[in-house]
């Protein structure tokens, strides 16, 4: 048993842009949207995670809704710690020892993440009395989760999409060796929906509804073996103000997500294109691991298949991958000790 094992009480945080997601001893105890609602005169907390996500589109003007995340970081350090304390208060209700002794966090962060940023994680955390606060880059900690054994050496390419961010990221010896951060995932894709629908019906429709158009009749592709049916959409007609409904269908979808799409698909593509040829020749008989709430977009790993050749795989849960990863890296520290960031303080 190593050090870092006598230490009991473990915690792995996936902060992402749509959702945060907690583990405690090994099990997903929090799930909830990076939402906060808060009173703006007064600045009191309405609402956090779930509450605050049902609340979405339907507050009035002295009610504000904060995304503590802007396209994979954080963009308001004092609501992300206002939330995260939210959250671990919850954990404290299933067991009292978990806020009032300090524990070991795992936390997991974009590539892209800078030193102030990760500074600002840890101090967060510290303040949430954590003891030892441990960083994790997001793609590293999918691989993990999905089952992947980022110590051999031997490359493997990891494709996250998320609400913010898209990480594409080839790993080797624990390590990230190439990869790119891209600002198009899930939100981009509302933002399509929205501006076609807008174009294309002269209807104005919410985000919520957005994301429920793409979950039910969402594609990547404009023929699906088994296609869902097509989708009534109610929102405001843009010609008469009055609220209208019309009927979308999978198709209309993927035309309205191409752009996108394709961006996705370029920077895999140059990502490709930038690896050694020894790491290229392990992709090639491995393939590509496709993971994040993004991934579960229908046609989206056929799209990614044709477009790079290479085998698509798709884990199970996407939305829970990273989380995962974090806790086994948690729970096996002196093992996964060469995965961590080490950042320099
Ligand atoms: N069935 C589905 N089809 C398509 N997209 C989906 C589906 N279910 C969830 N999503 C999208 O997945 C995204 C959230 O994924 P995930 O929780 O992995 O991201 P995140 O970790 O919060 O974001 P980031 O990694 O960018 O910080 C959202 O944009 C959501 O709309």
């Amino acid at each position: 048993m190593g050090f870092f094992d006598f230490l009991n009480e473990k915690i792995a945080i996936d902060l992402g842009t749509s959702n945060t997601l907690i583990t405690y001893k090994g099990k997903i105890a929090v799930d909830n949207p990076s939402i906060i609602t808060m009173n703006q005169i007064t600045g009191k907390i309405i609402a956090v995670g779930k509450e605050a996500g049902m609340m979405r589109g339907k507050i009035n003007k002295n009610i504000k809704t904060i995304y503590p995340f802007n396209n994979g970081v954080i963009s308001n350090f004092d609501a992300t710690e206002k939330m995260l304390k939210t959250f671990i208060k919850k954990l404290s209700s299933i067991n009292a020892s978990v806020f009032s002794s300090s524990y070991n966090m795992m936390i997991s962060i974009p590539c892209g993440s800078t030193e102030v940023e990760m500074r600002a994680v840890k101090e967060s955390a510290k303040r949430l009395n954590a003891k030892n606060v441990f960083l994790i880059h997001e793609p590293i900690a999918a691989a993990i989760g999905g089952g992947i054994d980022v110590l051999e050496p031997k490359g493997n390419m990891v494709v996250d999409i998320g609400g913010g961010t898209t990480e594409i990221a080839v790993i080797s010896l624990g390590r990230i060796i190439s990869g790119q951060s891209v600002k198009i995932a899930g939100n981009v894709f509302n933002e399509d929906i929205k501006q076609y629908v807008r174009e294309s019906h002269n209807l104005h429709i919410g985000e919520s509804m957005a994301e429920k158009i793409k979950i039910q009749v969402g594609s990547a592709i404009d023929h699906l073996e088994s296609p869902p049916e097509k989708m009534e959409v109610e929102g405001r007609d843009l010609l008469t103000g009055k609220p209208k409904q019309i009927d979308v269908s999978y198709k209309e979808v993927a035309k309205s997500l191409d752009k996108s799409i394709n961006q996705i698909e370029n920077s895999i593509m140059e990502t490709l294109s930038e690896i050694p040829p020894e790491i290229s020749a392990d992709i090639y008989n491995t393939g590509i691991y496709l993971t994040g709430g993004g991934s579960m977009l229908r046609g989206l790993d056929q799209r990614f298949s044709r477009a790079t050749e290479l085998p698509i795989h798709l884990g199970e849960r996407p939305l829970e991958t990273v989380v995962k990863g974090s806790d086994i890296v948690l729970k096996n520290l002196d093992h996964y000790n060469s995965v961590l960031v080490q950042n320099r303080r």
